[in-house]
């Protein structure tokens, strides 16, 4: 790009990779939330997530840690709370471990990491080094995928309240307040990345930061579908639906 854009034809851009690129748009997040999987494969998919959450505070605590001021860091850190929690209020991945346990996982497997998939180790862990290597703005750029998830969480949680009678409001408790947290979290995000993209470089990179954390997120759906709707190519040391650690005895 040699072109310098205007703010608004930067965010235009931001939005068609949002419409065209985003994980709303697999088939696995198309199958989860019209209720075509079975119980095993969402447990398959709660399970690879806790993964992703578990290190979203890890990867926000490297941008925290390079903000220059201090109202910067006040804003990012809610990031980190809103995740890891308070003592008097659940956090994020304390609420992803209820929803593993709510579709019939133990908690102490989810917890361990263990049986993920190689491919949502790769994928998630690279996103943390994508932010802790690449520049301030790049980082806080691969967050606007947050623009789009208001929408793809409304349309999960909805269909998987339908479908499924395994699921219940309680369970799905996670996506709550993730609607509201990520509008004004990628808001913040979205201003930031308009303003200090000041030159057709910087503007590039926004782009492509965007792109790449798209992909961590569409990979990791990838893997899932592979491994558990279509071929069902298994890694090893995977979780496999019937393996007796990770399930509840009944
Ligand atoms: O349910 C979803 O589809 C979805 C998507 C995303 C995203 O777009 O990265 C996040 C979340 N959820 C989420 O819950 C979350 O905490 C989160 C943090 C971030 C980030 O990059 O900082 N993305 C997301």
């Amino acid at each position: 790009m040699t072109e310098m854009l205007s703010k608004a034809d930067l965010e235009a851009r931001l939005r068609e990779i949002g419409r065209t690129r985003y994980h709303s748009n697999h088939p696995f997040q198309i199958m989860l939330q019209e209720g075509r999987l079975s119980k095993p494969q969402v447990q398959a998919w709660a399970l690879n997530r806790y993964y992703y959450q578990s290190m979203i505070p890890v990867k926000d605590a490297h941008i925290l840690a390079r903000l220059g001021s201090v109202e910067l860091r006040r804003e990012w850190r809610e990031r980190i709370i809103d995740h890891d929690g308070t003592e008097t209020e659940r956090g994020g991945i304390v609420k992803w471990i209820a929803l593993a346990e709510g579709v019939g996982l133990d908690r102490d497997y989810v917890m361990s990491g263990k049986g993920i998939l190689p491919a949502t180790r790769f994928s998630v862990d690279a996103y943390v080094n994508f932010v802790r290597d690449r520049t301030l703005l790049e980082a806080i750029a691969s967050s606007l995928t947050e623009l789009f998830s208001p929408n793809v969480i409304g349309v999960r949680t909805k269909g998987m309240l339908e479908h499924y009678d395994f699921i219940t409001p309680e369970t799905l408790a996670y996506f709550d307040k993730r609607p509201v947290q990520a509008k004004r979290d990628s808001d913040f995000a979205l201003t930031y990345c308009l303003e200090n993209a000041r030159r057709p470089e910087e503007q590039q990179a926004v782009i492509d930061a965007l792109t790449f954390k798209c992909q961590v997120l569409w990979t990791q759906l990838d893997a899932l579908h592979h491994a558990y709707v279509e071929p069902r190519h298994l890694p090893f040391d995977a979780w496999a639906p019937d393996a007796a650690q990770a399930t509840k005895a009944a």
